[in-house]
């Protein structure tokens, strides 16, 4: 069994800086960490990367084939659809190799529709499971826009649309959690409280537009709460214990290790050292 976390979520959210992150801090406590760049218009990360997708396709030069006639969206969508057709994925599967309990972060294109509704993701997806990789999905999302409520649920409902597109075992994370002030990391912390509905209802939105649309807002607040379908883990990349948390909430999602050193009923225990 191998194991794999799609990082997934807007552009600038800080997809990149989470894979670069939590290598790290794998390091620090002995764990390998590998990290595959599948952005296809990345132009520069601070991780080591076990493979590169740019070695395969490149956005420029597909933006620039005479053949095709595509803009950067439909280019990094034709970069995509390439890397999962018969030639992307050879290269691809050779490039992942062969290895045994090995855990791999995906940096994904912040091109949400690839997972909100189209099907490139959902392919991958499948595809890595039938390489016997166990897979959930990271969500990205940038503390900074999320303490207005009308962007947290925007956000959150791009997060829903991944997770029910995906299929898989799906984690949110805040990041940038360093850069709010302390009214701002109060507020935030509302949002995360299990009452989204009541809250975003209570806001006394005055324009127009809002007032007629506030039912909507409710009964859509309300779905996400009444299914517990969106939770966020607070992410501060500066702070050890706070990417910790964060690993040991996907190693739980990937239910990472659980095959690993499992002590049958035949396991003899070490004798004791101090003779008891
Ligand atoms: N202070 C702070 N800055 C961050 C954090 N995460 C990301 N950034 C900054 O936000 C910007 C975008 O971060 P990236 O990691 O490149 O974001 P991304 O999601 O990979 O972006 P795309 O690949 O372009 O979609 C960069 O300037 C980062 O340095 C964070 O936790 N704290
Ligand atoms: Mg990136």
């Amino acid at each position: 069994m191998r194991y794999c976390q799609l990082v997934l979520g807007p552009a600038g959210s800080g997809k990149s800086t989470y894979c670069a992150a939590l290598q790290k801090h794998a390091e620090t406590i002995n764990r390998v960490i590998n990290v595959v760049n599948l952005d296809p218009a990345a132009e520069a990360y601070t991780y080591s990367a076990m493979a590169d997708v740019r070695d395969l396709i490149q956005l420029d030069d597909v933006m620039q084939a005479d053949d095709l006639d595509f803009g950067p969206n439909g280019g990094l969508i034709f970069c995509m659809e390439y890397l999962t057709e018969p030639d992307g994925l050879d290269w691809f599967k050779e490039q992942l190799g062969d290895y045994d309990d090995d855990c791999i972060l995906f940096d994904c294109p912040g091109q949400i529709e690839l997972y909100t509704h189209m099907d490139v993701m959902k392919n991958l997806v499948h595809q890595l499971q039938s390489w016997d990789f166990r897979v959930c999905a990271v969500f990205v999302l940038d503390s900074v826009y999320m303490v207005d409520s009308a962007k947290f649920l925007s956000g959150s409902l791009a997060a829903l649309a991944t997770m029910v597109q995906l299929e898989v075992p799906h984690i949110n994370i805040l990041t940038k959690m360093d850069l709010l002030n302390k009214a701002a990391r109060e507020q935030l912390e509302v949002f995360l409280e299990p009452e989204i509905h009541e809250l975003l209802s209570s806001e006394h939105s005055v324009s127009k537009f809002n007032k007629k649309y506030q039912k909507l807002t409710y009964t859509l607040g309300k779905v996400l709460d009444d299914f517990s379908l969106v939770r966020y883990i607070p992410l501060n990349i500066n702070n050890e214990e706070s990417l910790m948390d964060v690993l040991i909430q996907t190693d739980f999602a990937l239910q990472y290790g659980e095959d690993i050193d499992v002590k049958t009923q035949d396991y003899e225990y070490p004798d004791a050292d101090d003779g008891t």
